[in-house]
């Protein structure tokens, strides 16, 4: 079993090192402040290095046998199976991840890696007609080359993997720069992971840095043609400019604000674990989270009756006790942004019918009744347990309600009338709804990805092969041509 805090903080062209500028980082336990490691960040030379290495690589790996790939990937499986435990502990200690999230997240890696590893001999493309006579028209997939990934905080092991992974199976080289609080879990560790698989050297390299040494030079490089990130919606505005500036194709997988609805015909009791579940895994820490609760006012007060009964009941604490369902939050300044959120949500009138307390990094539920679309609360994403209860009088009051966000990434809507369900769901302005179940989903072949601020693009199956792949016109002219002229 690997020990992923001994590891350097740079792997570039296979190569464990500390990175050269002389920003000495620290890695802390999110609940208790223990430091998990202290590192060299990497500096804007070190991105040139690892962008060189990796087009160095990439050039034999895109003709390398598909089926050497396909080993190599379905090797990855093995290897994180092997270092389970090893996994689980450091998304405990680096995150603040309950045993249930760290599960949650390595199973999630592991069916996604499952799904990439056919995309090596899935690189089809097409023979088509052609208006000329004698002339023959194929069309190739083709990967793209270098991608630079970006990863948020969260679901540092699933969120880097999700793009590294199908970016690699479809033949590209990788450039990885994971959050500056989870360099570990969502680089370093990754990196260990392929190496052991066997993936040849320089073909995925990882960074770790603070964003102000290295600007946005990551973005800016001339050699990754494609960014894949994952984070904040203001961030990811950010990125999305500054790599079309540079004539890069950008995916961006951003911030949400989901509505979780309970119509009248719901099954009340199922619509309160479904809620529960969407609000707090994770501390509320997901970009899917059921930020908003919107109930019909014939069993709002039942809903909430229930609702608070199994909030109540949440274990708050330490992440490494099993019984524990709210870790701490990832940093302070998460902690900060919240408790002036609450603030915010007391002072518009919101009613906090819990209201927990804030110990550490852990924030304990709140729960806020008659809140209003106006309100803050909202209208922004709260990246922690805190939950807005909203009363609709109708179905086209809900719709009304959920849509007035600028966000659009999930929703969940619980009826007994499926086709009811349905039909709302096709009025939200959501990439991703889900009827009767909670707003949490991922799938490895299913096009995920939000509309609105939310982001541009989808990945997961078929829609990573074509995130991170390109095509290429190749065409025959087997008649001598006559041109007009010549
Ligand atoms: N839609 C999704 O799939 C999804 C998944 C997870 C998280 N999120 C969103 O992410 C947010 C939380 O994550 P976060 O706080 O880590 O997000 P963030 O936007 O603060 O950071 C994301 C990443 O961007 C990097 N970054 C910042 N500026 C950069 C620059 N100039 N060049 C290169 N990299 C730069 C950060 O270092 C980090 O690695 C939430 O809004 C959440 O909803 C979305
Ligand atoms: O924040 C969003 C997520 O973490 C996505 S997932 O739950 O990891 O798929």
């Amino acid at each position: 079993m690997f020990n992923f805090q001994n590891l350097h903080s740079q792997y570039i062209d296979g190569i464990w090192r500390e990175g050269d500028s002389s920003l000495q980082m620290e890695n802390k336990n999110p609940f208790n402040g223990e430091t998990l490691a202290s590192y060299q960040a990497a500096n804007i030379k070190d991105i040139d290095r690892a962008y060189q290495a990796t087009k160095k690589a990439q050039k034999d790996w895109e003709v390398i046998s598909p089926t050497v790939q396909r080993e190599i990937l379905e090797k990855v499986v093995y290897v994180i199976e092997e270092n389970h435990e090893a996994i689980a502990q450091i998304i405990t200690k680096e995150i603040g991840g309950t045993r249930l999230k760290a599960e949650f997240e390595i199973g999630l890696v592991k069916n996604m890696l499952k799904e990439v590893a056919t995309f090596p001999l899935r690189m089809e493309g097409k023979i088509l007609p052609s208006v000329t006579e004698g002339k023959e028209n194929r069309v190739y997939r083709v990967p793209v080359g270098v991608v630079g990934v970006i990863s948020p905080f969260n679901f540092p092991f699933f969120l880097s993997m999700k793009s590294v992974a199908p970016a690699l199976a479809a033949g590209n080289g990788v450039v990885l720069k994971p959050h500056e609080h989870t360099v570990i879990t969502g680089g370093t560790m990754i990196a260990k992971i392929f190496e052991e698989a066997g993936l040849p050297k320089g073909l995925l390299n990882v960074v770790t840095t603070e964003i102000s040494e290295i600007g946005d030079a990551f973005v800016e490089h001339p050699i990754p043609k494609s960014i894949s990130f994952t984070g904040s919606t203001q961030v990811g505005r950010h990125i999305g400019s500054v790599a079309g500036r540079h004539l890069k194709e950008v995916h961006l997988e951003l911030g949400g604000n989901s509505a979780l609805i309970v119509l009248d015909d719901a099954d009340i009791d199922l619509a309160v674990s479904a809620a529960v579940f969407s609000r707090f895994t994770h501390q509320g820490q997901i970009c899917m989270s059921a930020n908003r609760i919107i109930i019909h006012e014939t069993i709002y007060d039942n809903f909430v009756e229930k609702f608070l009964a199994k909030v109540s009941e949440l274990t708050c604490g330490d992440p490494s006790d099993e019984k524990t369902i709210i870790g701490p939050l990832i940093n302070e300044k998460q902690v900060e942004t919240t408790s002036k959120l609450i603030e915010a949500g007391i002072n518009e009138g919101a009613n906090p019918l819990i209201k927990g307390e804030i110990r550490g990094n852990v924030v304990e539920p709140v729960v806020f009744g008659n809140v209003t679309k106006n309100m803050k609360i909202a209208k922004e994403e709260i990246f922690a347990p805190v939950v807005s209860l909203i009363k609709a009088a109708s179905d086209q009051e809900i719709i009304e309600i959920v849509n007035d966000t600028t966000y659009g990434l999930s929703g969940a809507v619980h009826t007994e009338n499926i086709e009811r369900g349905a039909q709302l769901a096709k009025q939200m302005e959501t990439g991703m709804i889900h009827i009767n179940d909670g707003t949490i989903n991922d799938e490895p072949n299913v096009a995920f990805g939000g509309m609105k601020n939310s982001g541009v693009g989808r990945l997961n199956g078929e829609w990573s092969l074509d995130a991170f792949t390109t095509t290429k016109w190749i065409s025959i002219q087997h008649n001598r041509k006559q041109f007009p002229y010549s």
